[in-house]
């Protein structure tokens, strides 16, 4: 038995043994510039919002994290503002004196007070997997089982709405050898007219891209049909979510030349088991914020892999720090037969990173730093943050 000495004050456990705790979570809004309007059918994007989390931890590590939305509200049920709002007011006192380096541990005991909120979880969970990686000297991607690759094929999305403009850009990316597969957002123009815009790229690039589209759940199941077979026809490789409806997906898979994939359908683990029960789709697109998190999105491209489905690194258009954790994640992923859409940095006109990430050669390299690999620059951060410095001063944007 311990007896401790009369007027003496318990003897702390060794500093080794006291888990550090987190000691205070951060939010701040950033309002970032895109390069042009990005038109999707659900909206039109003339910029991108970042909620930007920072986890602060007993032994002095601070994580970072990051979510999105895609048009505000026009994606889903979270907006920036909700996301900051839940996780500074019902994510936080949850998470405050709680052991830092349990980070799943934490997410569940996070997931028993929050319900839904997949976005706002996926990027605190981030900035819990970026200060334990840190702590541990180890890349995120070594937290999530284990790195298999270091690049990732990137595809860029062509969303100008105007098919020479798209084409003098795809014919750009090409020649920066940045991008070869072009990713056609299509669903909001008369089908025709969209079929022939698809067409017309095609045959300008010819096999020197791939070229695929995403209707954002658009078209009914009748113009889905039509249209699939059309775009198949017009040497379009992969169709991503050309309606609503995961029962209307799975009728239409298989039928037509071309690949399915389903995005806004999969949300997580159990609607990727759900689809592939009934083998709904050729292809899940992965994304991180959508699965609610890194871990989740494991286990969602586990449930593919058992499936015999295709996996696609997704986006929900994130800054850095979230196309980071995705990559990070994605790198880490058995099969990636699609490659990965992580371009959203890109679309940006603004960097907030000390360094740039390493797009070249028609990849992004993942980050071999410890946590997500990533420094940011925090002049930039204050400046474009909603209440920041912007508004009184200004600074030169990237070149
Ligand atoms: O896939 C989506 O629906 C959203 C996103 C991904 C790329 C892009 O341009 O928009
Ligand atoms: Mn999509």
């Amino acid at each position: 038995m311990h007896i401790q000495p009369m007027n003496q004050p318990y003897a702390p456990l060794s500093a080794a043994l006291v888990a550090p705790v987190v000691t205070g979570v951060e939010t701040v809004i950033l309002d970032l510039p895109t390069i042009r309007p990005h038109k999707l059918s659900v909206a039109t994007m003339n910029g991108q919002v970042l909620t930007l989390v920072r986890v602060h931890c007993s032994d002095g590590v601070t994580g970072i994290g990051e979510c999105t939305t895609i048009g505000g509200l026009a994606y889903g049920g979270e907006s920036p503002e909700s996301m900051k709002t839940n996780i500074d007011t019902w994510f936080a006192p949850v998470m405050m004196g709680q052991d830092a380096t349990r980070v799943q541990a934490l997410m569940a005991r996070i997931g028993k007070m929050v319900k839904d909120n997949r976005f706002a979880k996926s990027a605190v969970e981030c900035a819990l997997l970026d200060a334990q990686g840190k702590r541990l000297g180890l890349p995120v991607s070594e937290l999530l089982g284990g790195r298999r690759r270091d690049r990732l094929p990137v595809a860029w999305t062509l969303a100008s709405g105007d098919t020479a403009r798209d084409i003098a850009e795809a014919e750009r990316m090409l020649d920066l050898r940045r991008h070869n597969i072009f990713k056609l957002k299509i669903g909001a123009r008369p089908l025709r007219d969209d079929i022939a815009h698809v067409a017309a790229i095609k045959a300008a690039l010819g096999d020197r891209a791939a070229v695929r589209v995403d209707v954002n759940m658009a078209w009914s199941e009748g113009e889905a049909a039509f249209g699939m077979a059309a775009l198949a026809d017009a040497g379009c490789d992969l169709v991503e979510q050309p309606v609503a409806s995961a029962a209307a997906l799975s009728r239409l898979v298989r039928r037509f030349p071309v690949a399915l994939m389903a995005d806004e359908s999969l949300t997580g683990p159990e609607s990727a088991f759900e689809i592939a029960r009934v083998q709904g789709a050729d292809v899940f697109a992965v994304k991180l914020e959508q699965s609610g998190g890194a871990f989740n999105a494991l286990r969602v491209a586990a449930i593919a892999d058992a499936a015999g489905i295709g996996l696609y690194g997704g986006t929900m258009l994130e800054g850095a720090v979230g196309t980071v954790i995705s990559a990070h994640a994605f790198a880490t992923f058995a099969n990636l037969q699609w490659g990965t859409e992580l371009f959203g940095p890109l679309l940006l006109t603004e960097d907030i990173l000390a360094g740039p990430l390493d797009y070249s050669d028609f990849e992004l390299t993942v980050p071999g730093g410890p946590g997500l690999g990533l420094t940011l620059d925090e002049d930039r951060v204050a400046f474009f943050a909603r209440d920041g410095i912007r508004k009184t001063i200004s600074l030169p944007g990237k070149a």
